[in-house]
C-alpha cells in the first residue's frame, strides 16, 4: 500500500493501487454506515493458493464485515479479507476503521432482548440463538436476554427495569409481542413523566428508546410495513446500523379509560371476528388465521354503529394516492417538522374541540383504521397501501353491508395491484381521531331501563333473516382482542421509534447516488 488516505466518513478509504489484497472477487462501494464489524483475522493461506504468496513469511490481516443488500429487501452479512506483510500497516487500518465505527453515534452497544418462545411457529428462542446472537455479538453489542415466560411478562417487566441504561428494547416473536414491550415502554415513560394515559386528550410523552422487532410471529405486519421484508436476519442488521423509524401510535379509550394503543390495525367486525375465532385456534400456528379467516368470511357478519371522525388536515398526502410511504418520506417529514413546531407552542395550535366532525351511520361488514399499510406477507401492499409510518394519521376503511361475492372481491384486491377502495362500499378517510359507537351499545346506553329492548337487542329486529350480527364485534387491536363496543381513538404523531428506516426505494439506484462510500479494492 502506497500511503493510506486520511480516514473520515466522506472520504474514500481504501485507495487503488495499494498492497494490500483482499480475498474477494467483485468491486463494491461499502459506506460507513454499511460496516457491521472489523476484526483481526487469522489469515489462513488456503483462502487463495497463490503461489507468490507461498514465499510469505508470515502476513497480517482483517476482515471487514458490511451490509450486502439482496433482492426484496433482504439484507445479508458478508465480509472481505484483506491482508499485507506489514503488522504495523495492517493494524493502523484495523484501528482506523474501528475508530469510524465508534463514530456512528446512533448505533446500540447495549440491548434488552424479549424472546416469546410461542409465537408464530415457536422458533423465536432458536431464531434468536442462531441468527441473531451471532451478529450482536460480531457488532460487540451486549445483551440482556428475558425468555419470557407468560403473556405480559416482557410489559410488566418493563416498569422494574432501569430501562434508561439500554439504548433500545429487542422483541423477538410476532405483532402481539411487539404490542407488549411497546406498552411497557409507552406506559412507562408516561408513568415516569406523570402523564395520567386514562386521559384520552393528554399530550402523550414521545418515547426515544427504539424498540427492534425480531419477526417470529404469524403476521409480523410491523416488521414488514416498517422494513420491506419479514427476515431475522435482515432485522437483527437494520438495529445493528442503528436506524431510526418513527412510528405513530393510536390510542384507544373508552369512558375516560385507557384501553390499549395500536401501531397497525384496530379493526371491528371482519378481523376482530376472525381473531376472536383464532385465539381458541393458537395451536394450529399461522394456519389459524386462513382457518378462521375463511370460517369468519362464510358467516358474512355486519354490524351497526356510528362513527364519527375529525379529518387529518395537517397532512398533505390521502389514501388514494398513487405514491407510497418510503424511506425519507416527504409527508412523514412535514409531519415531523409540525410536531416539533406544536411541541415549542404547546396549546395555541390544533385545538381538537374546534375542528368539524364528521358523522356517518350504517351496517358495516368492517371498520378498520391503520396507522399504516398493515403489509405483510399475506398483503404485500397492505390494508392501506398509502398509509404513512409517521404522518400523524391514521386511514379509516368503512366496508358497508355488501354482497358475499363483492366481499371477496374486495378482499382480493388485497392480494394482486387492484386498488381495494375502487368499490362503492368501501369509503377510506385520513383521520386524526375518531369514535365509534356500535348500534347496541348506543340502545343499551340509551335505554337503559329498557328492558325489553335489552332482551331483544339479541335479535336482529330489521330483518331477522339476514346477516346483521346479534352481538357486538370485538376490536382486533393489532392482533390483541378488545371487548368494548364504544371507543375513541386518537393518532400521536411519532410517538415511538423502531430500529428500522423504512421501505426502501429500489436499492441499486440508491446505491449509485451515495456519496459517503468507502471504495474497496475487493
Ligand atoms: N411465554 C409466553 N407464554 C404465553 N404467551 C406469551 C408468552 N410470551 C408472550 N406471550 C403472548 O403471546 C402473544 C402472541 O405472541 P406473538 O405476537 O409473538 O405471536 P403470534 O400471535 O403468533 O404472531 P402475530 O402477532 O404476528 O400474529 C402475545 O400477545 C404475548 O403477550
Ligand atoms: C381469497 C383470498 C383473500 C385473501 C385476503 C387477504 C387479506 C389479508 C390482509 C391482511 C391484513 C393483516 C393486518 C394485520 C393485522 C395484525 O395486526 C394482526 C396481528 O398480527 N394480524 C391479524 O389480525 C391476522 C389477520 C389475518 C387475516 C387473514
Ligand atoms: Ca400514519
Amino acid at each position: 500500500m502506497k500511503g493510506m488516505t486520511k480516514l473520515d466518513p466522506q472520504l474514500y478509504a481504501f485507495t487503488y493501487g495499494c498492497e494490500l489484497s483482499c480475498v474477494h472477487t467483485e468491486n463494491c462501494f461499502v459506506p460507513i454506515s454499511e460496516i457491521i464489524a472489523v476484526e483481526e483475522t487469522e489469515f489462513n493461506k488456503k483462502q487463495r493458493n497463490i503461489g507468490r504468496w507461498q514465499k510469505m513469511a508470515k502476513l497480517h490481516a482483517f476482515t471487514v464485515y458490511y451490509v450486502k443488500k439482496a433482492r426484496n429487501h433482504r439484507w445479508r452479512c458478508s465480509g472481505a479479507t484483506f491482508w499485507c506483510e506489514d503488522e504495523h500497516l495492517c493494524n493502523q487500518w484495523t484501528q482506523a476503521l474501528k475508530e469510524l465505527l465508534e463514530m456512528q453515534k446512533s448505533r446500540p452497544k447495549q440491548l434488552l432482548v424479549y424472546i416469546n418462545p410461542y409465537g408464530g411457529k415457536r422458533q423465536g428462542k432458536r431464531i434468536y440463538e442462531q441468527k441473531v446472537a451471532p451478529l450482536f455479538s460480531l457488532a460487540s453489542i451486549s445483551t440482556d436476554v428475558v425468555i419470557t415466560e407468560h403473556a405480559n411478562h416482557a410489559k410488566d417487566n418493563l416498569f422494574e427495569v432501569n430501562i434508561y441504561k439500554y439504548d433500545g428494547v429487542v422483541c423477538v416473536g410476532g405483532d402481539g409481542m411487539f404490542s407488549e414491550v411497546m406498552h411497557g415502554l409507552i406506559g412507562r415513560m408516561q408513568k415516569d413523566s406523570g402523564i395520567d394515559q386514562n386521559n384520552p386528550k393528554a399530550s402523550l410523552v414521545q418515547c426515544n428508546i427504539r424498540i427492534g422487532i425480531i419477526p417470529a410471529g404469524s403476521t409480523d405486519c410491523i416488521c414488514y410495513s416498517t422494513v420491506g421484508i419479514s427476515d431475522p436476519v435482515t432485522s437483527a442488521l437494520h438495529i445493528i446500523l442503528g436506524d431510526c423509524q418513527p412510528l405513530d401510535v393510536s390510542s384507544v379509550h373508552h369512558n375516560n379509560t385507557f384501553l390499549k394503543y395500536s401501531v397497525s390495525l384496530l379493526g371491528y367486525g371482519f378481523y376482530g371476528d376472525i381473531l376472536k375465532d383464532s385465539e381458541k385456534k393458537r395451536w394450529m400456528g399461522p394456519m389459524r388465521y386462513d382457518y378462521s379467516g375463511f370460517k369468519t368470511f362464510l358467516s358474512h357478519h355486519y354490524y351497526e354503529g356510528t362513527i364519527a371522525y375529525q379529518p387529518a388536515k395537517h397532512t398533505h398526502g390521502s389514501p388514494r394516492d398513487k405514491e407510497r410511504c418510503r424511506t425519507g418520506c416527504y409527508i412523514c417529514k412535514q409531519s415531523e417538522k409540525q410536531l416539533s413546531e406544536q411541541s415549542k407552542e404547546r396549546g395555541l395550535k390544533h385545538e381538537e374541540g374546534a375542528e368539524e366532525w364528521k358523522v356517518i351511520k350504517g351496517k358495516f361488514l368492517a371498520i378498520n383504521a391503520v396507522s399504516m399499510s398493515c403489509a405483510c406477507p399475506r398483503s404485500p401492499k397492505g390494508l392501506s397501501p398509502a398509509a404513512h409510518l409517521a404522518d400523524g394519521s391514521a386511514d379509516l376503511i368503512l366496508v358497508r353491508k355488501c354482497s358475499r361475492f363483492d366481499f371477496l372481491r374486495y378482499l382480493v384486491r388485497h392480494t394482486n395491484q387492484d386498488d381495494q377502495f375502487d368499490f362503492p362500499f368501501v369509503d377510506v378517510y385520513r383521520v386524526k381521531c375518531f369514535q365509534f359507537t356500535s348500534k347496541l351499545s348506543e340502545d343499551n346506553e340509551s335505554n337503559v331501563m329498557d328492558i325489553g329492548k335489552k332482551r331483544f337487542g339479541q335479535f336482529c329486529r330489521d330483518h331477522p333473516a339476514c346477516c346483521c350480527n346479534i352481538v357486538n364485534s370485538t376490536w382486533n387491536c393489532d392482533g390483541e382482542t378488545l371487548d368494548s363496543s364504544a371507543v375513541e381513538v386518537r393518532v400521536h404523531c411519532q410517538l415511538m421509534k423502531l430500529f428500522a428506516r423504512g421501505i426502501e426505494e429500489d436499492c441499486k439506484d440508491e446505491a449509485a447516488h451515495s456519496q459517503s462510500s468507502i471504495e474497496q479494492l475487493l
